[in-house]
């Protein structure tokens, strides 16, 4: 998997404006982003988490998120640069597009 890099100045701003189509926003006091996916019920919303969860592992770069039924709020930064890498903007696009 590739190593991850900090996203800083332009790089971070043209990235956050692409995520931002897409629905993901910055998090408050933090360099993060964050989207609410909603699915129809539960089993898209854990199916979905599950197809996810194997992409993640793979990547070895995992997302916090919680679910309650049918919703799942996704918070996604790397600990390992203590903000955002070019893996979250990776990883965020992987779970749009398995969103459909
Ligand atoms: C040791 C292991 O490679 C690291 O802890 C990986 C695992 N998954 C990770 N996931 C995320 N989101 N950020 C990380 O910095 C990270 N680091």
């Amino acid at each position: 998997m590739t190593t991850p890099h900090k996203l800083t100045g332009a790089d971070r701003d043209k990235a956050l404006a692409a995520l931002a189509d897409h629905g993901w926003a910055p998090v408050e006091g933090r360099d993060a982003i964050a989207k609410r996916f909603v699915f129809s019920d539960f089993n898209e919303a854990f199916g979905w988490m599950t197809r996810v969860a194997l992409v993640a592992e793979h990547m070895n770069h995992h997302p916090e998120w919680f679910n309650v039924y049918k919703t799942v709020e996704v918070t996604l930064a790397t600990h390992d640069v203590g903000g955002l890498s070019n893996l979250d903007v990776a990883l965020a696009s992987k779970m749009d597009r398995l969103a459909g």
